[in-house]
């Protein structure tokens, strides 16, 4: 007999050519392939298997709050294994996850480490400065490399240009790798193989671990206790008095990097791909920028901006700013989970080792939830706070992201200083198109820009470290 909960046939090869066709021709084809199917669809992906992708706040609600016999959040995760090591964040079992999260989180949130926001402040007026002046460039390589500083500097304490380039180097020989097509075939045959008989990764990862290992060594020779995440680390014992093995530590530095790297910068370059596109919106910004500089009598020289809206003060309307290209423009194209025991979902009942995928972008267009959906406005998010199921660029639920609220910190801090030292505009009219690059939607054109100096007193004075800007 049918089974009378399994897709018609024709959905499940619609939705197996999506991902190739989404690739090729744009987001559009998710939103066909959802507007035929409603809110969700079946398909296979090469590497995770037969998989259903869902955009509705109810569906991910029941997924994310089942329990783990039924729904699992680690297995979808694996592919991350060859990077982050088998005790990395993303694939240890629940318990230990938990465990690890409560010794990490409180050294990434922002108001835990006040040097995080100053240092902040200053990466961003170093990139601004080194931006170059009334001609289009690209944006985008540059806050990917200021995110990577940011982040070195709060994992492992890397503050020396010689010491990041060494870094630097390292790591993007490893995650060239990671993020190629070479990466899902291989990972296809792992079982036979696929990454295990790998020597070019294996050789640069070794670096990249001797590196991690390196500095716990000095650390250790040295007696040395620092406040970044690795020093956060070191310090932590188990019930027994125990400290984390070096694998351990080394799988936590690397999770993080693996992280944190491209999504912050990425959430930043669309939203000065946004901004520029909304010159209201920008004003208005430029304005709250400035006021919370005059109240902080850090920008004496700021010139005003004319014809701006008054703000409420603090930082209002640029977390408004945020929450809203994060939902129009979610970095992370889907999160997921896998079926453990047979699980009923939206009138289907999905077999075990159905992968589930959240399909963020799709779900931040629900045009009952945000009226005219694909419109930037900010101001959406002046009476109400994101949270729940209708907002979800972090995920959500036991495995939502742990960087959220650095993040945050990161993309407020780059938009004001920005918005104080320059005038952005858009290099050409159009929107940027929606990108994939692993599992990143990113801006086509890598968001390009004009910037100008608002006050030729302020100018842009070469930068103290300009060369870690070319990468
Ligand atoms: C705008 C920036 C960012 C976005 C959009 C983002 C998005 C995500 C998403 C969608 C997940 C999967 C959550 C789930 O499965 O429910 C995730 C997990 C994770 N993120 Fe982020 N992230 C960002 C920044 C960061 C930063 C700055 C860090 C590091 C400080 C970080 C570290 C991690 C880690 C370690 C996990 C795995 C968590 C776990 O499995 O327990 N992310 N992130």
């Amino acid at each position: 007999m049918p089974d009378a909960s399994a897709p018609p046939f024709w959905e499940s090869w619609a939705g197996t050519a999506v991902m190739p066709a989404a690739l090729m021709l744009g987001e559009r084809v998710v939103d066909d392939m959802f507007g035929r199917t409603g809110s969700m669809f079946g398909l296979w992906i090469p590497g995770v298997g037969r998989s259903v992708m869902v955009r509705d706040p109810a569906l991910i609600r029941q997924v994310l709050l089942a329990s783990g016999d039924v729904i699992d959040d680690v297995e979808v995760n694996r592919v991350q294994e060859p990077i982050i090591g088998r005790q990395g964040l993303a694939v240890l079992d629940p318990d230990g996850n938990r465990r690890l999260r409560q010794i990490m989180l409180p050294a990434l949130r922002p108001q835990s480490l006040p040097l995080m926001r100053e240092m902040t402040e200053s990466l961003a007026e170093r990139v601004v400065a080194g931006c170059p002046a009334g001609e289009p460039f690209a944006l985008g390589p540059r806050l990917r490399t200021a995110m990577m500083e940011a982040i070195l500097a709060l994992t492992i304490g890397v503050d020396q240009p010689r010491q990041f380039d060494e870094w630097m180097g390292a790591l993007w020989q490893v995650f060239r790798r990671a993020v190629s097509s070479e990466i899902t075939v291989r990972y296809m045959l792992r079982h036979a193989g696929g990454i295990a008989l790998w020597p070019s990764f294996h050789r640069r990862k070794s670096e990249c671990d001797g590196l991690i290992y390196a500095e716990v060594e000095r650390r250790r020779r040295r007696g040395e206790d620092r406040d970044d995440l690795l020093g956060v680390l070191m310090r932590a014992r188990d019930e027994r008095g125990a400290r984390l093995t070096d694998q351990v530590l080394r799988d936590q530095v690397m999770s993080i990097i693996a992280g944190a790297r491209t999504t912050t910068a990425t959430g930043l370059a669309w939203t000065f791909e946004r901004l520029v596109r909304h010159p209201d919106a920008l004003r208005r910004l430029t304005a709250e920028s400035d006021a919370a500089a005059r109240d902080g009598e850090a920008d004496p020289d700021g010139e005003a901006v004319p014809d701006c809206e008054a703000t409420d003060g603090g930082d209002a309307y640029v977390s408004a700013v945020c929450y809203e290209a994060l939902r129009v423009r979610p970095p992370v194209a889907f999160f997921g989970r896998q079926v453990m025991r047979p699980f009923e979902l939206g009138g289907r009942v999905l077999r075990p080792g159905t992968a589930v995928l959240v399909h963020i972008r799709a779900l931040h267009h629900d045009p009952a939830l945000y009226p005219d959906p694909a419109e930037f406005r900010p101001e959406r998010w002046l009476a109400r706070r994101p949270g729940g199921y209708g907002w979800m660029p972090f995920g959500g639920g036991r495995r939502t992201c742990i960087g959220d609220r650095l993040a945050l910190m990161l993309m407020k801090t780059f938009l004001q200083v920005f918005t104080r030292a320059a005038t952005l505009e858009p290099a050409e009219q159009r929107d940027e198109q929606i990108r994939w690059r692993a599992v990143s939607n990113v801006p086509g054109d890598d968001c390009r820009v004009v910037l100008r100096p608002r006050t030729p007193r302020r100018g842009f004075p070469p930068p103290a470290h300009c060369h870690f800007l070319n990468h």
